[in-house]
Formats: structure tokens, C-alpha cells, sequence
């Protein structure tokens, strides 16, 4: 029997959801191949979190507490990964596929002399390590991938699995970690945070996003409405930040970001090969365009052929009545 141990990610004083699908996915590979599933919590003050780790299957929950992870910073971070690593004994550990795992994973791997496989859409245990399904040049390809060692470290995409509760009386277990500020090479000075009543677009459920066709203030306001009745977050095409008519952190695509809420809704968005690299992970796509040939219907589960203005106004009525 061996360890299948989960990072859990947080962020702003939440568990990152895509750790929690990480651990739910651990926790039904654990079932099925008779190993264990454990979880990290790295954090000033972890055990807030311990009884929402519990609810998805972790029979052991490492903690380690420390007042410097009230921010995301590299040294401290790897240092802690290791000790856990080292106390833990995984054989394979899995992170949410996150910009702060992107910067420290390949260091963790030669430090503890681990495989890496990193953000990938799918993995499965094989006989002695891994497989994985990654989305490459631009989720034009998706390559198969496997890992062998002793100690495999993977990243998944965010949204690639359904959360899966499974509550157990976990076992906790504080790791002891120290270190001096004056070893840390890097100085955290500024910390520039998106807007607070944004939603992270890397964890949302539901998003809309706006491309050229809802360039304009009546389009802009229908996007706002209609995100906010559905408590979704706000992305955007290229051809709008460029414009500067939305926020460049918005992007999603090849150059911005990538996402995989449950529903994505493309509103006046063609479907470029760049902007579905970004979005084509999405459980379900939503396309409103008003050209029945945009290629954005080729990967759209639905689609409303027509004017965004036409569309959008009855479209927000009928979501408010049903709501409410
Ligand atoms: C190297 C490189 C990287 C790139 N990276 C990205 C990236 O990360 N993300 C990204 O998005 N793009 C990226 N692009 C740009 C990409 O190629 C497209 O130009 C861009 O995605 C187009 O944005 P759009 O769909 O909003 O605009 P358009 O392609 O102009 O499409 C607008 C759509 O709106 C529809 N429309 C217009 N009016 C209405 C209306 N009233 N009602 C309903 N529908 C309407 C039209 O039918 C059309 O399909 C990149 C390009 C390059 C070369």
C-alpha cells in the first residue's frame, strides 16, 4: 500500500477548489488501487481548513504551520513541500495545476529526485507509475504521457474532475518547519491583487465571456448583467483586450489564461484557434454568435444563432425568473 498525497492550495483564506478535485480524484484512484489518500495543508493557520480536507477522503492530514505562508513564496514553499515529502513518503503527489505550482514544481522534483508531469487534463495509476493526457500547442494536440519512479509528482488542470465528498475522521499530523528570513534571497515588496469582487476566473464555476460582437457600452452592460445573475466570472477574447475595452488579466486563451469552468458562455466570440486553446477544457460551452459558420459552434454543446442584442435581454429575464 502507498501514498497518494494532495497539496491543498489556498488561497485568500479559501481551499483552492482545483486542489479539492485533485483530492477527490486521488482519493477514487486510493479506492480502486487499494493505496492511501493523505493531504498538506501549508498555511499560517491550517487547521482551519482540516474538517473541509476531511470531507474528501484524506485519512491522514499533514499540517504545517508557519506565519511567512501568509503569502505565496517560492523558497519557504519548496522547503515545506520537501519536509512533507520526507515525512510523508508519497508515491505519487498531487497539486492543482496553479501559477505558484508552475514556479516551484520542477525544483521540488530535482530536489527529491521525483518524476514531474505537469498540467495535465487526465491520470490514471499504471503499473508503475502514471499515465496523463496533456493539452499541447495550444490544446491542439493532447499528448499521452507516462511517469516511472519511486516518487511521481503531477499537476492537474483545473475543472478536470467532479468533486467527490467522502467524509472520514482524519488523523492529523503537525510537521514542525522553521526558517530563517535572512536565508530567503527574494523580498516579497508588493502583492497587486485583481479586484475583489472579481471572480478568479482559474476557479469559476461559470463564466462569460465577451469577444468584438459585445464590444460596445450595451453589449459591455448585457455581459455585466448577465455574469452577475449568474454568479459568474468575466473573461474575454483578445480582440477586447486589445481594444483595452476589458482588462488584459481577463484574457483567456493561448496568451491568457487557460479555464475549465462547468459552463462557459461565448458571447460575440468567433472561436479562434487561440481562444479556444484557453477554454476548450470547459464541461459545458455555451456559443452566441450571430454567423451560424463561426467556428466557436464547432465546439459549442449549444448554440443560439442570432443578434447578442436580440438574444441577451430575454435570455437574462427568463435566468431571473428562474432564479427566483
Ligand atoms: C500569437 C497569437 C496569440 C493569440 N492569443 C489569443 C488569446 O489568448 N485569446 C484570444 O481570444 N485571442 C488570441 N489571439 C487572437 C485570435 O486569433 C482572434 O483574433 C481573437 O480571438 C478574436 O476575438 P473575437 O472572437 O472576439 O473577435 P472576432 O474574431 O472579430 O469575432 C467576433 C465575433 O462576434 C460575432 N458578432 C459580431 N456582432 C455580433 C452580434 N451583434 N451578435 C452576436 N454575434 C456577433 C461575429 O459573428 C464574430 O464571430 C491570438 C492571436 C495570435 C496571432
Amino acid at each position: 500500500m502507498s501514498t497518494l498525497l494532495t497539496h491543498i492550495a489556498i488561497s485568500d483564506g479559501k481551499i483552492k477548489r482545483s486542489s479539492l478535485e485533485v483530492l477527490s480524484r486521488m482519493h477514487q484512484l486510493a479506492n480502486e488501487y487499494g493505496h492511501d489518500t493523505e493531504a498538506v495543508i501549508i498555511d499560517e493557520q491550517p487547521s482551519q481548513y482540516v474538517d473541509e480536507v476531511a470531507k474528501y477522503g484524506a485519512s491522514t492530514i499533514y499540517t504545517i504551520e508557519n506565519p511567512i505562508f501568509k503569502n505565496h513564496r517560492n523558497t519557504p514553499l519548496l522547503k515545506a513541500l520537501s519536509a512533507v515529502m520526507d515525512e510523508a513518503n508519497p508515491y505519487i503527489f498531487g497539486f492543482g495545476s496553479t501559477e505558484g505550482t508552475k514556479d516551484i514544481l520542477g525544483a521540488l522534483a530535482a530536489n527529491q529526485d521525483a518524476a514531474v508531469l505537469s498540467d495535465v487534463s487526465e491520470f490514471d495509476l499504471i503499473d508503475d507509475g502514471i499515465s496523463a493526457t496533456r493539452p499541447v500547442m495550444a490544446a491542439k494536440i493532447l499528448s499521452e504521457n507516462e511517469a516511472h519512479g519511486d516518487q511521481i509528482l503531477v499537476s492537474v488542470r483545473s475543472g478536470s474532475y467532479d468533486l467527490n465528498e467522502s467524509q472520514t475522521d482524519a488523523e492529523t499530523v503537525n510537521i514542525d518547519f522553521s526558517i530563517d528570513e535572512d536565508k530567503i534571497q527574494s523580498t516579497l515588496r508588493e502583492i497587486i491583487g485583481a479586484d475583489s469582487d472579481k471572480i478568479d476566473l482559474s476557479e469559476a464555476e461559470t463564466i462569460v465571456a465577451a469577444g468584438r460582437g459585445a464590444k460596445d457600452e450595451e453589449g459591455q452592460d448585457l455581459i455585466n448583467e448577465l455574469a452577475s445573475t449568474l454568479n459568474a466570472g468575466i473573461g474575454a477574447s483578445r480582440a477586447l483586450t486589445e481594444a483595452g475595452v476589458m482588462d488584459p488579466s481577463l484574457q483567456i486563451g493561448q496568451t491568457g489564461k487557460v479555464v475549465s469552468p462547468q459552463l462557459y458562455i461565448a458571447v460575440g466570440i468567433s472561436g479562434a484557434i487561440q481562444h479556444v486553446a484557453g477554454m476548450a477544457n470547459s464541461k459545458v460551452i455555451v456559443a452566441i454568435n450571430k454567423d451560424p459558420d463561426a467556428p466557436i459552434f464547432d465546439i459549442a454543446d449549444y448554440g443560439i444563432v442570432g443578434d447578442l442584442y436580440k438574444v441577451l435581454p430575454p435570455f437574462i429575464e427568463e435566468l431571473k425568473t428562474i432564479k427566483s
